[in-house]
């Protein structure tokens, strides 16, 4: 599933150290001649795209980027120290916009990926590059110039990695709100008239990972009931499903048998993609009737996929949940390993 994601920021490149005015002092050599030295350079600013990243969320909370200064001068011709450029990384797949032109300035889409953004300045001339026949002793040395500064808009657009799945009111918008504080801005993406909620949900290794809630999953949606066709295809993208059954249904075998009949009936190897299952609701069911061990352990065997009991509302349950689904999408990054015999 397809989502832009966008940012606005600002990067500026390093001010150019200015160029001094100095004169060589020795012993008995009463006027040395010009020694200033030459500022030096300011730091640029290059973007180079990062496969590890998914999402330009950090640039929701960081939006000026500024390189180092070049530093002055120094006497005895001392070129003063470059300022230190400074990198930034974006996921691949980003693509750079001018915020004011709305020029194009790049797209990076492998990883490593470099572009310079954003030239620093040059440093000033120190006075003794102003040493002539004419003016043996120049009084003046040029200032640095500035860095350049630019207003960038990034796009990237976004692969949910995890479908949350559903018959309507199981909770899958409450879920999506409870595991994830920040949203992206999202731009519709143009085949959808409905937005399905998206949130990114942090690793523990602090990457994001996206998550989409589907709505519109209803009996017949693979034959074009309700929303059906578009939602389904959007989930064709997503690499896990989580599917979500109310546990205070009264019959969760059939829900749970009514969603999986959809992604079957739509075929493209939906029904084949890793899923795990979540009886939902948990906090509101009433223990003394309905014996949750059982229904998970049934559902279990109805799928072969991992349950989980949860409640989206009291946040019961979903650090195991979510350590599934890391494991699974860790499992598809890494290759196996492939034992060979001889
Ligand atoms: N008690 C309880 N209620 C919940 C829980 N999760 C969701 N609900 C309630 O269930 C109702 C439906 O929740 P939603 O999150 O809107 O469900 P949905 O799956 O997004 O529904 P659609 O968007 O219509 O497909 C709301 O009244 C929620 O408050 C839960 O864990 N416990
Ligand atoms: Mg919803």
């Amino acid at each position: 599933m397809q989502f832009i994601d966008q940012a606005k920021i600002e990067v500026e490149a390093g001010k150019g150290g200015d160029g001094i005015v100095a004169f060589r002092r020795e012993k008995y050599v009463p006027t040395g001649g010009p020694s200033g030295g030459n500022g030096g350079r300011g730091g640029s600013v290059f973007f180079v795209a990062d496969e590890n990243l998914q999402t330009l969320l950090d640039f929701r909370y960081n939006h000026r980027f500024q390189a180092e200064k070049g530093t002055r001068g120094g006497p005895n011709n001392c070129t003063g120290a470059g300022g230190k450029d400074l990198i930034i990384e974006v996921p691949c797949g980003t693509t750079i916009y001018d915020a004011e032109t709305g020029e194009l300035l790049g797209d990076l889409t492998e990883p490593k990926q470099t572009l310079l953004i954003a030239q620093g300045g040059k440093g000033g001339l120190g006075n003794q590059h102003f040493l002539s026949n004419r003016n043996r002793a120049p009084e003046y040395a040029l200032p640095g110039l500035p860095g350049e500064i630019k207003q960038l808009r990034l796009e990237l657009k976004l692969l949910a990695e995890v479908g949350i799945i559903g018959l309507p009111n199981a909770g899958k918008s409450t879920l999506i709100s409870s595991l994830s504080a920040a949203r992206p801005k999202i731009a519709d993406y143009p085949f959808t008239t409905l937005i399905p909620n998206l949130g990114v949900v942090r690793k523990p290794t602090g990457d994001g990972t996206v998550f989409a809630d589907i709505p519109g999953l209803i009996e017949g949606a693979a034959h074009g009931a309700g929303l059906g066709h578009d939602f389904l295809r959007h989930i064709e993208r997503t690499r896990v499903l989580l599917h979500l059954i109310d546990a205070t249904s009264d019959d969760v075998v059939r829900d749970y048998n009514t969603i999986k009949e959809e992604l079957q009936a739509y075929g493209r190897g939906l029904a084949e993609r890793p899923q795990i299952l979540a009886l939902n609701k948990i906090d509101a069911v009433d223990r003394e009737t309905v014996d949750l061990e059982a229904l998970a352990t049934q559902l279990n065997h109805l799928s072969y996929a991992p349950v989980f009991v949860i409640s989206a509302v009291t946040r019961t349950g979903l650090e195991p949940m979510l350590q599934e689904i890391w494991g699974i999408l860790d499992q598809m990054k890494v290759p196996q390993e492939v034992e060979v015999f001889r």
